[in-house]
């Protein structure tokens, strides 16, 4: 079945010792089925909060986002829970990985925690494809950030969910991990998985079929498949 995800005019203001921000000021945007989409912008355009919105975890102030037509903010929170457990998987800046558990047991606790069975040959794939092979019985807190950071992909995408976010998932990694994420990213889009990552990178963003680019907490334009140098020179016109 092709996932559509939508949202339309999404508002977000947060207020702190009385004073409110507008982080989002109206975002719109349509993904339909599987592929890689990149949402590119300056440092402080919303590109983070943006994510959180769309992935169900904080409530827009106004505007609405929906998978397959269903608005996900106007589900029962049960209902919502189960929406986000079975059909969306993330990637976090931080990994949220337990520390005593060793990569493989931290990709596989979600099914653990739902009594479902693990996919072992699909867990085992990915750990091979990510180059965590010689790590698969290391304690998260002994992992390099780099190493973390792969464990925590690898961990969104053994479930295969309709859809994975992904805040900066080459962030903290070398050349070599960030082309072997990027590329695995790519292949599971090819295999069919909705994938949004949040990226600084605009040669990774070259890598996506689509580029949302954010500005002052707006989605200002959506780019098909595009070069690093289209997208910067959108970027420093923008800045301009
Ligand atoms: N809970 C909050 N309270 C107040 N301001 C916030 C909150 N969350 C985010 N902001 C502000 O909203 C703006 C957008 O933040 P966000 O993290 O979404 O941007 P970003 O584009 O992902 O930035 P970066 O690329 O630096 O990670 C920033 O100015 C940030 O300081």
């Amino acid at each position: 079945m092709t996932i559509t995800l939508t949202a339309r005019n999404v508002r977000r203001a947060v207020t702190t010792a009385g004073v409110t921000t507008e982080i989002l000021q109206g975002c719109t945007l349509e993904l339909k089925g599987a592929g890689l989409t990149a949402v590119v912008g300056p440092s402080g355009s919303g590109k983070s909060s943006l994510l959180m919105c769309l992935s169900g975890l904080e409530q827009p102030t106004s505007g609405s986002v929906s998978i397959d037509g269903r608005d996900i903010y106007r589900q029962s929170a049960s209902r919502r829970a189960s929406m986000l457990r079975s059909e969306i998987g993330f990637v976090f800046q931080q990994y949220n990985l337990v520390p005593f558990l060793d990569v493989e047991e931290n990709i596989t606790l979600p099914f653990r925690l739902d009594r479902a069975p693990v996919p072992r040959a699909v867990v085992s794939e990915l750990i091979e494809s990510f180059g965590l092979s010689h790590r698969r019985r290391a304690p998260a807190r002994s992992l390099s950030g780099g190493e973390q950071q792969r464990t925590a992909v690898c961990r969104a995408l053994a479930r295969r969910p309709g859809i994975v976010f992904a805040d900066e998932p080459t962030g903290a990694l070398d050349s070599q991990s960030t082309r072997l994420v990027l590329d695995t990213l790519r292949r599971m889009a090819d295999e069919g998985q909705m994938i949004v990552m949040v990226t600084h990178d605009l040669d990774a963003a070259a890598l996506a079929d689509t580029v949302v680019v954010m500005h002052d907490g707006r989605t200002v334009k959506t780019f098909g498949r595009s070069t690093g140098q289209e997208l910067l020179a959108f970027m420093t016109e923008l800045r301009a």
